[in-house]
């Protein structure tokens, strides 16, 4: 069927379900004018463009830099304190009696994470009511002031520490915009790659950090500390002068009656004209999410997240999940990595903070390769394995040999060297892949408020692990290690019995694997029914409690998605997120995108 008649098909076929939706008094898009109108848009570019696409453009490239440096600002703030915690004039100042407490200390790490935490979950309704451009160049001016608090005091450590907690209110609201405007504006061929570089960039970021950090630990005064964090202000200037070059996101475009605006971003982030086949695809597909989150009964609630079709399932296990992350203990040697070797005896701790984050860095690229090709399940459960081990030698060596003087030479080499194994384990694996499997855990309809519980949890055993660190080494020494090591044990069971294999399946795949409660174990197996079920295709009740499929509420080809015309045939390629471009099964001419 030509695209055009198809167009004609939908618009008649939503005329019919807006009368039918009036008579029965449902309020449902369908009796909504205006979504009549963003069809009507959609339908006046039947003139087809059929040329190839090209796998990237100039245009997404400098898109990903521009925005992962929300990733980059996450990460220089959190690798930096750990230095300037050991850098004489910080602890002079800032310090008591030129040392730090273990409040002062927890107070002054901690309280980034909790302004994260806060930004992070403040962020998500104000970037849809402002769009996401402003509210990433407002969080950046947030995160400036921060450093501003920072920088200008002399004595006082509360204002550092208040300085930490206003720039951690823009790294937790950039934490959440990133991952959100790089999804929302990047080609779908190369989408997962580019959510995946804003774990690459905290890595980057950390790992920037400590080079600076070593560069000035030994010059004298104030400049020790002041010039790796005046250079703080150089990447949210970037970001926020960049991004105003950049266009809003098109699905925030659509939803705000941006109907051509959204189709040009798109049809410039693909590099094609606006008239071009993938982009009259994006518009089906944003127009069929758009309709499907606002099918059933308008926009759904918050508490559906736990009433939904397993959504309380999902929710704590997405919580859960990022709760992991940091329970394995990673952040235990990136905010006092510098502080640990200091105390097992290495001249130049600093070096060993490089070592380690150059690590992390330098394993999160086959990283994003082990997160496509070899299946989350086995992928977190063999990370968190080796991180248990990793943490089981680290602290009985810790413990046994080190905190008894026993060989401490030989203690010392060890514990760096599983230390290193470690941050290898995780940045390979839980470090990239949770965010991966949170973006997959929900529906489209509680995505945002089921990611932003998520992070949350993320921030707050981030700030939980900062902050009681030194009071738990300081009671229990190096057996801390064994606490991480169980949760990483425990992540095992955890993946094992209750997430489903995601990779390689379409987020509905997914999302009908948990409402037909496949056994996660068996998930790598499952085939997906002929007739797919998806919380996005069904039309709840209130409250989200009871489910009624279209076709049992009364509502055939009600449904957005099923209104929507299928793609061209001839030009199907797969919603992948990696580098795997397969054409479809059904009778797709390959090739279609250019290498
Ligand atoms: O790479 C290590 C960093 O990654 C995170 O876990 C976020 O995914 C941070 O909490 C940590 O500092």
């Amino acid at each position: 069927m030509p695209l055009s008649s198809s167009f004609q098909k939908m618009l008649g076929k939503n005329k019919q379900n807006d009368q039918a939706g009036a008579m029965s008094g449902e309020t449902t898009p369908r009796n909504n004018a205006s979504v009549i109108e963003k069809d009507a848009v959609v339908a006046e570019k039947a003139d087809v463009d059929n040329s190839k696409v090209r796998i990237f453009t100039v245009r997404v490239f400098v898109m990903a830099l521009i925005v992962s440096i929300g990733g980059l600002i996450f990460g220089y703030d959190t690798g930096q304190i750990s230095g300037f915690l050991e850098m004489d004039d910080f602890k002079n100042r800032f310090g008591e009696n030129g040392a730090f407490s273990n409040v002062r200390s927890g107070t002054i790490v901690g309280l980034l994470s909790i302004g994260t935490l806060i930004g992070a979950i403040g962020s998500a309704p104000i970037a849809d009511k402002f769009g996401r451009k402003i509210c990433i160049i407002t969080w950046n001016i947030v995160f400036i002031i921060g450093v501003i608090i920072q920088i200008s005091t002399t004595r006082h450590w509360y204002q550092v520490a208040i300085g930490r907690w206003v720039a951690g209110l823009g790294v937790g609201g950039l934490s959440v915009l990133t991952p959100m405007y790089q999804s929302e504006t990047a080609p779908r061929q190369v989408r997962g790659a580019l959510v995946s570089c804003y774990q690459l960039f905290i890595t980057a970021g950390i790992w920037l950090a400590y080079i600076i950090n070593f560069g000035t630990h030994n010059l004298g005064g104030p400049q020790q500390w002041r010039i790796p964090m005046g250079i703080g202000f150089i990447f949210p200037a970037i970001m926020a002068i960049g991004i105003f070059f950049l266009r809003e996101s098109p699905r925030w475009d659509y939803r705000n009656n941006h109907i051509d605006r959204a189709r040009a971003t798109i049809a410039k982030s693909y590099g094609v004209p606006i008239n071009h086949w993938e982009v009259n695809r994006e518009m089906r597909d944003i127009k069929a999410k758009f309709d499907a989150e606002t099918a059933g009964g308008g926009k759904p609630k918050w508490y559906e997240c736990f009433t939904g079709p397993r959504m309380g399932y999902r929710t704590a296990l997405g919580i859960t999940m990022q709760a992991l992350q940091q329970l394995t203990g990673a952040n235990f040697f990136f905010y006092y990595g510098t502080t640990v070797f200091a105390n097992i005896g290495l001249s130049d701790s600093f070096v060993t903070s490089i070592i380690l984050g150059s690590i992390n860095f330098g394993m999160t690229f086959p990283g994003l390769y082990v997160v496509e090709h070899f299946g989350r399940r086995r992928a977190l459960m063999t990370g968190a394995l080796w991180m248990f081990m990793c943490f089981m030698v680290f602290a009985s060596v810790g413990h046994f040999l080190l905190q008894q003087g026993v060989q401490i030479h030989t203690a010392g080499t060890v514990m760096i060297i599983f230390a290193a194994l470690f941050i290898a384990g995780y940045a390979m694996t839980w470090g990239p892949i949770v965010w991966a499997v949170i973006g997959e855990l929900f529906p489209t309809r509680y995505r945002a408020t089921c990611m932003g519980l998520s992070s949350a949890s993320n921030w707050i055993w981030n700030f939980l692990i900062s902050f009681f660190t030194p009071f738990i080494t300081a009671a229990i020494d190096y057996r801390y290690g064994y606490i991480f090591a169980a949760c990483s044990f425990t992540a095992v069971f955890v993946v094992y019995f209750f997430l489903c294999e995601s990779s390689g399946r379409s987020l509905e795949e997914i999302d009908t694997m948990y409402i037909m409660h496949v056994k996660p174990w068996q998930s790598s197996k499952w085939e997906p029914p002929e007739e797919e079920i998806s919380t996005d295709a069904l039309y709840l009740e209130p409250g989200g409690r009871n489910i009624r499929k279209a076709n049992a509420a009364g509502m055939e080809n009600a449904h957005g998605v099923e209104d929507v015309p299928p793609p061209t045939e001839q030009h199907g390629i797969h919603d992948v997120s990696g580098t795997d471009y397969e054409a479809e099964a059904s009778g797709v001419r390959q090739g279609s995108i250019v290498r």
